[in-house]
């Protein structure tokens, strides 16, 4: 997708940062909220809408009474509980911002382990598509209360990335303190805004520093990654003030406004996006460099041929990752036989796999429908 095409855009996701909804001395911006209320609204007229908010450990801080001590970050418990404090309050902001415009909201609180078991991303789908299909606009946050380090997100960027890859959005706004990516830190003297990012190189990501306040997680480094992952995976990004009255519908009437990230490539079925962005491999298949040339250049599925070991445990249909020797993974796929019946037939020819194993139940061990090749940048550390 273009910029001049986002009219057409499908399906939605909106992230709002947390700098978007507070004041600067850390209360709630009511009006900000207000009228980004009726701008969504708007644009929940002509396409579904899911928006993934921020904001709920600031909301949670002054609820709770508790200040911050410049230069001291919270720890991690302070944050949960700040989270849990502010979320009610985070969807209450939502709700009276929407419902003047006739729009009820839901709220779904997720993890990255709740993305990466196969079952409950399909779970969380059918209730967005329920949801949406209601005409509900549904309100996400990451599950701060029980998203300790490994199993969270860590920021709503990221967060929004998963959410679009589950509903099978085709662009991802991101509303934030600047209006747009710069080539250095805004702060910085000199600095250029971007408009138009056909592809994320590694000198675009060294363009992208951190966050903006104390406040917010992430800054721009990890919304460049994600529309990178985005960009992969054939889904747009945009980057916006969430300020600037009026830039939401100018960037859907394709007019140059915020930063736009072009897709790489056609978008991903939502199997494949999963795969690439949300599922985490529960073994390895390591393979030989014919195989790994089939599937990287000629588009082949991985054979028995080219599997060489194993490692882990795995059933059929889970996620497992595909690398050479001790090198990173460079695909991702489903597997069409468990771990210990790929170790029986590594090596053999699909002929003989009937013969191994007394049963055959495809010629591949992974489909070539059921594969991804993982991102360029770890290609690229692999050579
Ligand atoms: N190259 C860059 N272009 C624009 N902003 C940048 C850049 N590098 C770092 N930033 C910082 O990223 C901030 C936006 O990210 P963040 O603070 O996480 O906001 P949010 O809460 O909206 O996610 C900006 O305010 C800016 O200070
Ligand atoms: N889940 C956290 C937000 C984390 C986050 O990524 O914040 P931000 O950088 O403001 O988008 C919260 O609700 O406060």
């Amino acid at each position: 997708m273009q910029r001049s095409q986002l009219s057409k855009t499908k399906r939605l996701v909106v992230k709002v940062g947390t700098g978007t909804l507070t004041t600067p001395d850390g209360g709630f911006d009511r009006q900000n909220c207000a009228r980004l209320g009726a701008e969504l609204a708007h644009a929940a007229r002509a396409r579904p809408v899911v928006l993934v908010s921020s904001a709920a450990i600031a909301f949670g801080a002054r609820e709770l009474g508790l200040v911050r001590t410049k230069g001291k970050p919270w720890d991690m418990a302070t944050k949960q509980a700040c989270a849990a404090a502010g979320q009610p309050h985070l969807m209450r902001a939502w709700r009276e911002a929407l419902a003047p415009h006739g729009l009820q909201v839901a709220q779904v609180l997720l993890t990255a382990d709740d993305l990466a078991s196969r079952k409950r991303f399909l779970n969380a789908r059918r209730t967005f598509s329920r949801l949406l299909e209601l005409g509900v606009l549904p309100v996400v946050n990451e599950n701060d209360t029980v998203a300790v380090e490994e199993i969270k997100v860590g920021d709503n960027d990221s967060l929004a990335g998963l959410v679009a890859t589950c509903v099978e959005a085709d662009l991802v706004v991101m509303l934030t303190d600047v209006d747009a990516m710069y080539d250095r830190d805004p702060r910085e003297p000199g600095a250029r805004a971007l408009r138009d990012v056909p592809r994320i190189t590694a000198e675009v990501e060294r363009m992208a520093g951190g966050a903006g306040t104390e406040r917010s997680t992430g800054g721009m480094i990890t919304k460049v990654k994600a529309a990178k992952r985005l960009a992969s995976q054939g889904t747009a990004t945009a980057l916006l003030s969430g300020r600037a009255p009026g830039a939401l519908a100018a960037l859907l009437a394709g007019e140059p406004v915020g930063t736009f990230f072009t897709p790489a490539v056609e978008q991903l079925s939502r199997r494949k996006g999963w795969l690439l962005s949300a599922a985490k491999g529960r073994g390895v298949l390591l393979v030989d460099d014919g195989a790994r040339r089939a599937l990287e250049q000629r588009g082949k599925s991985l054979l028995p041929s080219g599997v060489k070991a194993v490692a882990g445990h795995f059933r059929v249909g889970d996620p497992v990752d595909i690398a050479v020797r001790d090198g990173r993974p460079f695909a991702r796929g489903l597997a069409g036989y468990g771990a210990d019946e790929v170790r029986r037939i590594a090596g053999l020819k699909s002929g003989e796999i009937e013969r191994a194993l007394g049963y055959k139940y495809l010629d591949e061990v992974v489909h070539r429908n059921d594969l991804v090749l993982l991102e360029e940048e770890e290609a690229e550390a692999r050579r």
